[in-house]
């Protein structure tokens, strides 16, 4: 006689929740992980990040950016091994040296982009198989005013289109093919312009890192509609950086506000004209920036490359990180 089939536990009818490519982390789970860390921050290297001018919270450094800073470490020595067996494989056919590990950081204006890549070049810095970091900010290959007057793009800055992106994904090649020297444009600003002339130069870093808006956003097809190699292909680890979009354009406002008593002072700056006007009328100037360029980039070019990246940063409103998302898949 057959047995019944015997009936499936309650729990096996459920449906399996969606498959996900990340691990989810809260804060304290994540700065849990810093006991694994060695390397713990010396008194002269708090100082030392005082000194970068950034407000940072100490405690936010020791409990999200250590262990990040650790991670990488980890991920920059298996990159290397990987490395190594790709060159015994290939033989005289191409083998590569010289091949820094290409961190690119993104997320919107304002988010904290820049805070987070310069606190990460300091602490990866201080790993000795890894000393020389660099890190490049993709503004240098915005177009020129002029440039983006001719193309009727001067209010779509920061939008994919106005930059050179070939010329960004051809530098970063350059950088991780192992040549001796690269040089990048040089944006400020101060004059809210690419500076004629001036040039960045890049000499064999162990670590690039790449932090700006559109750092995550897939190649653009060629003209025979072949896909191209982008950017992002270029990147062994990545970080978006994210938060309510209500906070970051409170943090955008309050900066515009810092700027407005310090840097737009210079009678070299593009924004000095905001010194001459009411705080209240270079804050709506602010607010109209915020609403018809930054959050529309955020939200239609920015945000949604925010699943490529191989690590999610969640801030709260006091720039906090409150979650982490780690792809394990
Ligand atoms: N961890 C942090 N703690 C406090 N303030 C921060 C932090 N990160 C960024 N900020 C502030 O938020 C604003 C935006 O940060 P910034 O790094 O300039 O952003 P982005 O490079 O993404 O435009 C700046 O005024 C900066 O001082
Ligand atoms: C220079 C930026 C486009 C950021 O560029 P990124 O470093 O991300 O390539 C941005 O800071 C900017 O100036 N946006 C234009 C609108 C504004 O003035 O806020």
């Amino acid at each position: 006689m057959i047995s019944p089939v015997p009936s499936l536990p309650r729990s096996a009818h459920r449906s399996r929740p969606e498959a996900t490519p990340y691990v989810d982390l809260t804060r304290a789970e994540w700065s849990a992980l810093r006991d694994k860390t060695p390397l713990p921050l010396t008194a002269e290297e708090v100082e030392r990040l005082r000194g970068l001018g950034d407000v940072i919270d100490l405690d936010e450094v020791r409990d999200v950016y250590l262990p990040l800073s650790r991670l990488l470490n980890l991920y920059v020595g298996a990159t290397d091994g990987l490395r190594g067996a790709l060159n015994t494989f290939l033989g005289e056919k191409g083998s590569q040296s010289g091949t820094p590990f290409v961190i690119g950081v993104a997320g919107s204006v304002a988010v904290g982009k820049s805070t987070v890549a310069r606190l990460l070049q300091a602490l990866l810095a201080r790993w000795p198989e890894h000393p020389r970091v660099e890190l490049v900010t993709t503004d240098g290959f915005l177009l020129p005013m002029k440039e983006l007057q001719a193309r009727g793009l001067v209010s779509r800055k920061g939008f994919p289109e106005s930059y050179d992106r070939r010329a960004l994904t051809r530098f970063v090649a350059d950088i991780k093919a192992g040549k001796d020297e690269v040089t990048a444009p040089v944006y400020s600003h101060l004059i809210y312009d690419i500076v004629p002339g001036e040039r960045l130069v890049v000499r064999r870093p162990d670590i690039l890192i790449v932090e700006g808006l559109n750092v995550l956003q897939p190649a653009l097809p060629g003209k025979d509609g072949r896909t191209r190699v982008g950017l992002a292909d270029y990147f062994d680890f990545s970080v978006y950086v994210d938060a309510k979009e209500e906070d970051i354009q409170r943090w955008y406002l309050n900066r515009f506000r810092k700027l407005r008593q310090t840097a737009f002072q210079n009678p070299s700056s593009y924004f000095q004209k905001y010194t001459r006007v009411s705080e209240e009328e270079a804050l709506d100037y602010a607010r109209t920036t915020w609403r018809t360029i930054n959050k529309p980039n955020l939200l239609e070019n920015v945000a949604p490359t925010r699943g490529r990246a191989t690590l999610i940063l969640r801030k709260g409103p006091d720039h906090k990180v409150q979650r982490l998302s780690l792809r394990k898949l």
